[in-house]
């Protein structure tokens, strides 16, 4: 196969699921990504990303250009084949990760000039090089380059920071050129302004891309108001396309978010709490550094199927984090990100089958029963 392709397979209210279809494997939506930012799902191998469900996982076009370099990845024969992980990989690109990690940033009509969080090196990302650098890469799915304003932000700010993206976009779009067989997706701006984010869709649909970001959220406007948000700003996105709701979040963001119409999801929170102790079940969340779990001989969720639950106990668990022995990030990671999948995969039969307000009903009962 060399074309991709997007293919709604059934609705239940505004939610949907589907398939995209890539030459290297197809990604089954509602679909939860999870973020391997420097070529690595922190603490995870890649057949364990693999064995949790993960149709694709994400990279990062700012971190991979400073360290080891997309030249370099390239030479050794691309992303997927230097990370081990040969099903799609889409990359974010760039500019969202400057704005929050590198030093001494300067914004023009250009693009960014920044100094590396790594080392000090001065750098420029522009729509043009951000391209190039996905395209070295390998990456399946690319990002456009935008700019994501810090919330709040006054409403001018906002407009003429979504204005700016939009002409990103269009140059991010002319810079891609035509690649049968990968997929540009746009991203959508405009804070908690309806009437921005409509003009910000308009102005996407006319340059046309294979899928659509709702970005700009995950800000830290809270689920309020992000939920707000996700009352309109989907239904503007193009129906017919994958729409990808960028940097969310925790399990009752991600199952909000598809009630509203989302169709894929990425978020480090899964990788990130594990490593610190955190695990998310279908009850709600544990923290096994809790002494209280110091002697308990049960699973960290009886019905969850992944490694950490089918073969330690919590006593265990809580041992290997206050030792700060490797094992405990790796099993709490291989558990939250197979947990995701799970709820990922539940939500993609409810809709299939029609009950998905039953599947949402359930995921909040379950989580008021407390007793975790
Ligand atoms: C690997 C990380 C991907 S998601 C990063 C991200 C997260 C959030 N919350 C918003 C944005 C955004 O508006 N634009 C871009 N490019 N990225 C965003």
């Amino acid at each position: 196969m060399t074309k991709t392709s997007f293919t709604l397979q059934a609705t239940d209210g505004l939610a949907r699921t589907g398939r995209i279809d890539t030459p290297r494997g197809t990604i089954r939506t509602p679909a939860f990504m999870p973020v391997g930012t420097a070529a690595t799902v922190k603490a995870m191998m890649p057949e364990s990303v693999a064995a949790t469900g993960a149709d694709i996982l994400l990279g990062n076009t700012y971190h991979l250009m400073l360290r080891p370099t997309a030249e370099r990845i390239d030479r050794l024969g691309g992303l997927h084949r230097f990370m081990n992980w040969d099903k799609p990989i889409l990359t974010d690109s760039g500019g969202f990760q400057v704005m929050s990690l590198a030093d001494l940033r300067k914004l023009t009509e250009k693009g960014v000039t920044f100094k590396s969080h790594i080392d000090g090196s001065k750098h420029e990302l522009t729509p043009e090089r951000s391209m190039d650098i996905q395209r070295l890469l390998g990456s399946d799915i690319v990002m456009c380059f935008d700019e994501c304003p810090a919330l709040p932000a006054d409403r001018d700010r906002i407009a003429e920071s979504m204005r700016l993206s939009m002409r990103w976009a269009q140059r991010s779009r002319d810079a891609f050129g035509d690649r049968p067989g990968y997929m540009l997706f746009g991203i959508q701006q405009g804070g908690l302004e309806e009437d921005l984010r409509a003009e910000s869709a308009e102005a996407l649909r006319a340059i046309g891309f294979d899928g659509y970001a709702v970005g700009g959220l995950a800000v830290g406007e809270g689920q309020e108001a992000m939920f707000g948000c996700l009352e309109y700003a989907p239904g503007q996105l193009p129906e017919d396309k994958p729409r990808y709701l960028m940097g969310v979040g925790k399990p009752d963001d991600i199952v909000g978010a598809v009630k509203r119409g989302i169709d894929m999801m990425d978020c480090v929170l899964p990788s990130r709490s594990g490593r610190t102790g955190q695990a998310w079940t279908r009850r709600g969340q544990v923290n096994i550094k809790n002494a209280r779990h110091q002697d308990d001989p049960r699973p960290l969720d009886e019905d969850c199927t992944c490694p950490a639950c089918r073969n330690y106990s919590r006593a265990y668990l809580h041992h290997v984090f206050r030792a700060q022995e490797m094992i405990s990030g790796m099993l709490l990671t291989w558990h939250n990100l197979h947990y995701y999948q799970e709820l990922m995969q539940g939500m993609r039969e409810a809709i299939a089958a029609g009950q998905f307000a039953a599947f949402e009903a359930d995921f909040h009962a379950l989580r008021a029963e407390g007793d975790i």
